[in-house]
């Protein structure tokens, strides 16, 4: 089986990249960065550190790369069994346009094998915002042929992996933990789903994306946030702090309560799995800075997202949110001079005040009562 994976980035390289290569799946990276591409095309191969209770680096190999940008891409698709992406949610409408070509070379060279495509990135049904795109950018004519012939298959993808730390000369390398989770829509498929280690098929998916979006994803965001204003660098510093982890805890558990009406899951495996994932948290092998958690503050304070999803789950069912309130306002104070989100975030709230900029960004009513609580506490917090 051959597959193109858009996006050779820590998630490409260090978890969906390797899985498949891992399985006997030829893996061909697409990619932007060109000193990455190289260094995939010199070697064929990478280590990947797994850091656990023991670390063990393992060689992914077998792999080669070309430019996302390259008609070679458009020949890959048009001959590949599988393309998977993990490039980030706002690259997915970027690289449209070229799967768009590669799968009009498909239909115009005959391929009728069928097609499968999973976006990998933290978002809730991803491949489905991925088909729209394509979709957009094919001429109607071959709409039909692309509903016939290729699966967009939604995935929730849990794994945590940092950029490689300060030091590290290799562009390739790259540092994961033990854990990882790729859960697939299984009825979303053309052909049979391929029998993949380490790829979970379900017919239930939206329980597990909303199960890791709103219970790894809110909880490490709040413990950036209120990490970043605590004054700690990273990661395991914040969630070590009690006060912090604390209030993270507590919003895991109020998210997780909207989790359990919604879908019915089990109330103590669901505080078994909080706390599994506050121990990931504190992983003294990972060196995860708050910044790259709290990255891009504008997605995260969207309506769909990690934080404001779980906010109105708990509207929708009358639950108590007094620590998603808070962490939604140190969301708010989030600051980074080297993301473009936060200083866009930042002048908006300088240009029309906490309560408009949060009901703007986050689709609230800005005259609600959740809106005032949360500017309560961004106040209490300056
Ligand atoms: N790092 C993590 O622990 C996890 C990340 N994710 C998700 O995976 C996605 C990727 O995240 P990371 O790997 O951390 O980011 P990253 O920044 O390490 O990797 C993204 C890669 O996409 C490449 N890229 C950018 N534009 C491109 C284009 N037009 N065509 C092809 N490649 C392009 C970049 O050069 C980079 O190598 C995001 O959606 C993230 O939310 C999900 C679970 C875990
Ligand atoms: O990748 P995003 O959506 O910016 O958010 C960072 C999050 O992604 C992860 O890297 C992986 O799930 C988490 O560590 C973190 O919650």
């Amino acid at each position: 089986m051959k597959e193109l994976h858009f996006g050779a980035g820590n998630i490409g390289r260090g978890f969906i990249g390797k899985l498949l290569a891992d399985a006997g799946v030829e893996v061909v990276f697409a990619d932007v960065n060109q000193q990455v591409l190289d260094a995939l095309n010199q070697r064929h191969q990478y280590p990947v550190r797994v850091v656990g209770e023991q670390a063990q680096v393992e060689t992914v190999s077998g792999v080669s790369a070309v430019h996302s940008g390259s008609d070679e891409v458009v020949a890959l698709i048009s001959s590949v069994d599988l393309i998977t992406t993990a490039v980030g949610p706002q690259i997915l409408e970027r690289i449209a346009p070229a799967v768009a070509r590669g799968l009009v070379k498909r239909h115009d060279g005959g391929n009728t094998q069928p097609l499968n495509i999973i976006a990998c990135e933290n978002m809730v049904r991803g491949t489905s915002q991925l088909k729209q795109h394509v979709l957009n950018a094919l001429e109607p004519q071959f709409h039909a042929w692309v509903e016939q012939q290729v699966g967009f298959v939604d995935s929730a993808v849990d794994r945590i992996v940092p950029p490689a730390e300060a030091g590290s000369d290799d562009p390739l390398a790259v540092t994961v933990e033990s854990f990882s989770e790729w859960i697939v829509d299984k009825t979303q498929f053309k052909g049979v789903p391929p029998t993949l280690a380490g790829m979970e098929l379900t017919d239930n998916l939206m329980a597990f994306v909303e199960r890791k979006l709103f219970t790894l994803n809110t909880g490490h965001a709040i413990t950036a946030y209120l990490g970043q204003l605590a004054g700690h660098q990273t990661i395991r510093d914040a969630i070590l702090d009690p006060a912090v982890r604390q209030v993270v805890k507590g919003a895991m558990e109020e998210s997780g309560a909207v989790l359990i009406n919604r879908y019915g899951f089990d109330a103590q495996k669901h505080a078994a799995y909080i706390n599994k994932i506050l121990q990931r948290f504190e992983n003294p092998y990972l060196h995860d800075d708050v910044e790259r958690v709290g990255r891009q503050p504008l997605r995260k304070l969207g309506e769909g997202d990690r934080l404001i999803k779980p906010l109105r789950g708990t509207l929708e069912y009358g639950l108590g949110h007094a620590n998603l309130v808070k962490g939604i306002a140190a969301a708010m104070h989030y600051r980074s001079d080297q993301d473009p989100q936060a200083k866009e975030w930042a002048a908006l709230l300088a240009d029309v005040g906490a309560a408009a900029a949060l009901a703007k960004v986050s689709g609230l009513d800005e005259e609600s009562e959740v809106v005032a609580q949360v500017v309560n506490a961004y106040n209490a917090m300056q």
